[in-house]
Formats: structure tokens, C-alpha cells, sequence
């Protein structure tokens, strides 16, 4: 992408580009995204921030504050559970905890790094916490089959601990562009992301304990 330096340039912007740091991570999912439209980066969140994210995520969970999941979004929801059978909770923006702040920190410097990079144009993002009890999954599916196209980016962070086994289950299988089947354990610490529009992707039933995560996307106007 070339750059085109004027003199109109003034010297916030001079600052800024000269601010600019690459980021090696960054820079590692952009091009896994362009070369395959999905990214998995292991130890996005460090085992600490994975443990205090998994707590709260039980705590809220205890209180009973989750409920079935559904098909379609948040505003044209309807319950099937022969789809998927996992339990979410929306995190409301306004009305994060220090630790939910700490995650939406790490999101958003990578939003605004994709959106400085690459003009993503990425504007609002929506997150929820997901459990999936023994025996539920999510079978194959776009995340934009419904009504919101202006989801870019879907991002999954799995936050089981350490003693999660592959036996358990609940792999996440994306279905590439050349239809052969990427299979991701969702282990502790790790980030997928991938493009919204383009790849079908599924959990795959969990045979064991119960499987954590965070999920959300990145929208566009
Ligand atoms: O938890 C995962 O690995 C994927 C979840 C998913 O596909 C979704 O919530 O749309
Ligand atoms: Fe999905």
C-alpha cells in the first residue's frame, strides 16, 4: 500500500505515522487472514487473564444468568436446539468489570491496528460468553445466515484450563475454501479468528466437562 506524503500533512498526523510500531502478532494474523480468511493465535490471553476471564464467566454462570442460546441475532432470535446447544451471556459495553475492560482493551488495539493497516472499517463489535454442557455442539454454519451482513470478523477465545483434553471434544472444525476440514482445539489462551461472510465452521459435540469461550464479532457500519 504506498503511502503519499503532501504538504498538507500536519504534524499530528507526521506524529502518528511516526508512532506507528508494527506489531509482529498483528501482523502475523493479517496475513493468515489474507491467505486463508481464518487466523489461530495461541496465547492472545496469558494463562493469568484465561483464568480470571474463566472465573467470572463461572460466577455469572452460577447466578444463573446465561440462557439457551438461539439461532439468528440478538434482535431475531428463535430457540433449536437440533443446531446448537450452548448457553450465552451478551456483555453489555456499558457495563464492564475492570477484567472485561482489560479484555476489550486487547480487542480493541487489534481493531484499531486492522483498521489502520488495512482500512477494515471495523466500527462495532458484539461478545458473548458461551458455555456448551456435555453432549452440545453447534453444527456447520455461517455466521452471517441471518440478518447481519455487517459482521466482518468472528472471534473465538476458549478459556478452559489447563487440564482440557482433546478427548473432550467440542473442536472447532472450519470448513476452507477448498473444502478440506481445519480441526481447533479450543485450548486455553487461544484466539481464532477468521472472516464471517466466507467460512462455514462448526462445534463438534463436547463428549466431556464443559467447554468455555468468549465469542464476538467485528462489524462494520
Ligand atoms: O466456539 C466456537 O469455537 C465457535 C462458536 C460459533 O461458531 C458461534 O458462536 O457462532
Ligand atoms: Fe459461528
Amino acid at each position: 500500500m504506498p503511502r503519499f506524503f503532501n504538504d498538507k500533512v500536519d504534524s499530528l498526523e507526521l506524529f502518528e505515522q511516526l508512532d506507528f510500531k508494527v506489531n509482529e502478532q498483528y501482523e502475523q494474523i493479517i496475513e493468515n487472514l489474507s491467505a486463508q480468511k481464518f487466523s489461530i493465535v495461541d496465547e492472545f490471553f496469558s494463562s493469568e487473564e484465561v483464568d480470571l476471564l474463566r472465573a467470572t464467566l463461572l460466577d455469572k454462570y452460577e447466578e444463573d444468568r446465561f440462557k439457551k442460546s438461539a439461532i439468528g441475532n440478538k434482535v431475531n432470535e428463535s430457540i433449536e436446539k437440533s443446531i446448537r446447544g450452548d448457553f450465552i451471556l451478551w456483555i453489555n459495553e456499558a457495563e464492564q468489570s475492570e477484567l472485561e475492560k482489560l479484555f476489550f482493551n486487547k480487542i480493541n488495539d487489534l481493531v484499531a491496528y486492522l483498521n489502520r493497516t488495512c482500512f477494515m472499517g471495523i466500527l462495532h463489535k458484539e461478545f458473548h460468553y458461551a458455555v456448551y454442557p456435555e453432549g452440545t455442539f453447534y453444527k456447520r454454519h455461517l455466521d452471517t445466515f441471518q440478518n447481519d451482513g455487517r459482521r466482518k470478523l468472528s472471534i473465538v477465545c476458549y478459556l478452559n484450563d489447563e487440564c482440557w483434553q482433546k478427548s473432550n471434544g467440542g473442536e472447532l472444525v472450519i470448513y476452507k475454501e477448498n473444502e478440506t476440514e481445519e480441526v481447533i482445539y479450543p485450548l486455553p489462551g487461544r484466539v481464532v479468528i477468521f472472516e464471517s461472510q466466507f467460512l462455514e465452521h462448526e462445534v463438534k459435540p463436547v463428549k466431556k466437562d464443559r467447554r468455555l469461550s468468549i465469542t464476538g464479532w467485528l462489524k462494520t457500519r
